[in-house]
């Protein structure tokens, strides 16, 4: 066999141990970089399923000049091999990695529930799991962290994990794949190019197989932390006094006869349980109550966990999240009738007042009436809201309003659906210009609830 063949037989039985059928949909997030090139090649040629199945989704962060060509190259590949392409963009570029990451993960996912698809498939190789358990270590983390990506976590699919990097792209060029290089990739900038580019191979002239050896100590500490999370279970749950939503009482007793690293556990996983995470602080905090140190006979954790204990037991709570009002919207047929309501957008209340009369104070505008499409209704922003014809989501880009404001402004609509007015940002056309006779409206700001 030559190494081209050999390398897509391991991956599909990679797939089949994945448990992944060859017409399964899947959503594959190409870059346009050589790996998630070649992932897509494997899936589309190595993988005897109908082309449909498979649906390539490429995300522009707009954080690079050529960013925009690389996402016109994608949809050119896809396009050359029979695929459906999506496309997303960063709305604003990115703060950072992180910020852009999120991003592209928020679009990955919607695609992939918009397409029926099982997963989101993406290029991470053997080289990116060392990488990322090098960074973990270098920050102090645990097992979990220890254990690094997995090849197969909720709804993303990673089949190329064992795979080096270097077999990858030896194997790219064998077929005669092109790809979109990503210049920034080599520059000392930031902790992961370092460890990928100064670290791992001083590791491995040091020590020759260090990579591989990185990635097998990743697959153990990955074991050990499914393991020991069904041991916790089943040392917990017989401590179980009772249970119910946000809430957990356990035998105090009992858990202070376990040693104190296993109290430790049992307590981050009791705290998880209700809704909470203990930090490092915040478990030694934990224990220490649990074991009888100072304090009455509750305690506070940052992370808005309480603990309560007796001599029995300890109920340990989860932190109590402000309850938001439930969106109200608000339908007015006649806006010639003087009247006034209370509207509610992501937890902020918002009052409407309409007619001849609108007190001083919020933004008050004139909207044409429509009697085809008679009044109005005032009700919170939704994805794909357009006015006079452009994406609102874009205006609010443009004027850097950031999702979580989005999601709680109010929006003003005629019986027909088309937006008339976004307070604190635009008037329509429409609501100036069709010629009815025009009515007044004003919208004040009242409170964050
Ligand atoms: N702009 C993009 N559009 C679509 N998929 C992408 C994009 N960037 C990266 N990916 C996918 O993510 C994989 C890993 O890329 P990369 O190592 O650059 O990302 P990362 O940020 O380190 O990974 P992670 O998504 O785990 O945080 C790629 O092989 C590809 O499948």
């Amino acid at each position: 066999m030559t190494p081209a063949s050999t390398l897509a037989a391991r991956f599909r039985a990679r797939l089949r141990a994945l448990g992944i059928a060859p017409d399964d949909a899947l959503v594959v997030a190409v870059s346009g970089g050589a790996d998630s090139v070649a992932l897509l090649h494997l899936l589309r040629f190595a993988v005897d399923g109908p082309p449909e199945r498979l649906v390539v989704a490429h995300f522009d962060h707009r954080m690079r000049v050529e960013s925009a060509a690389d996402a016109a190259w994608v949809r050119g590949l896809a396009r050359a091999w029979g695929l459906r392409a999506v496309q997303g963009a960063a709305e604003q570029v990115p703060g950072g990695e992180a910020e852009a990451r999120t991003a592209r993960w928020r679009f990955l996912e919607a695609t992939r529930v918009d397409a029926g698809a099982r997963a989101v498939v993406t290029g991470h190789h053997r080289d990116d799991q060392v990488e990322t358990v090098l960074h973990h270590l270098a920050r102090g983390s645990g097992l979990r962290g220890r254990s690094g990506i997995r090849p197969w976590q909720g709804t993303r699919l990673r089949p190329l994990l064992d795979e080096p990097r270097a077999e990858l792209r030896a194997w790219a060029r064998a077929v005669g794949l092109g790809w979109r290089a990503d210049p920034t990739n080599a520059l000392p900038l930031g902790p992961r190019n370092r460890i990928r580019n100064e670290l791992l191979p001083l590791l491995e002239d040091i020590r020759p197989g260090a990579a591989r050896a990185i990635a097998r100590s990743a697959e153990l500490a990955a074991a050990d932390e499914t393991a020991l999370a069904e041991a916790e279970r089943l040392l917990l749950e017989p401590l179980v006094r009772s249970r119910e939503a946000g809430r957990v009482e356990v035998d105090l007793p009992r858990l202070r006869a376990f040693p104190e690293a296993l109290s430790s556990r049992l307590l981050r996983r009791l705290s998880r349980e209700v809704g909470g995470r203990l930090d490092r602080a915040g478990t030694r905090a934990a224990l220490a109550f649990t074991l009888g140190g100072p304090g009455g006979a509750e305690s506070r954790l940052p992370s808005g966990v309480v603990l309560r204990r007796s001599q029995e037991s300890l109920e340990v709570e989860g932190p109590r999240l402000p309850e938001r009002p439930a969106d109200r919207s608000l339908r007015v047929t006649d806006p010639f009738v003087r009247g006034s309501a209370a509207v509610v957008v992501g937890g902020e209340r918002w009052s409407v007042h309409w007619g001849a009369e609108v007190p001083d104070g919020g933004e008050v505008v004139q909207l044409a009436h429509d009697p085809g499409a008679p009044g109005f209704r005032v009700r919170g922003w939704r994805e794909g809201d357009h006015l006079d014809g452009r994406p609102l989501s874009r205006l609010w880009s443009e004027a850097g309003v950031p999702l979580y404001r989005r999601l709680r402004r109010p929006v003003v609509e005629d019986a027909a659906g088309r937006l008339l007015w976004v307070p604190g940002s635009a008037l329509s056309h429409t609501a100036r210009d069709r010629g009815g006779p025009l009515y007044r409206i004003g919208i004040t700001h009242v409170d964050e609830s």
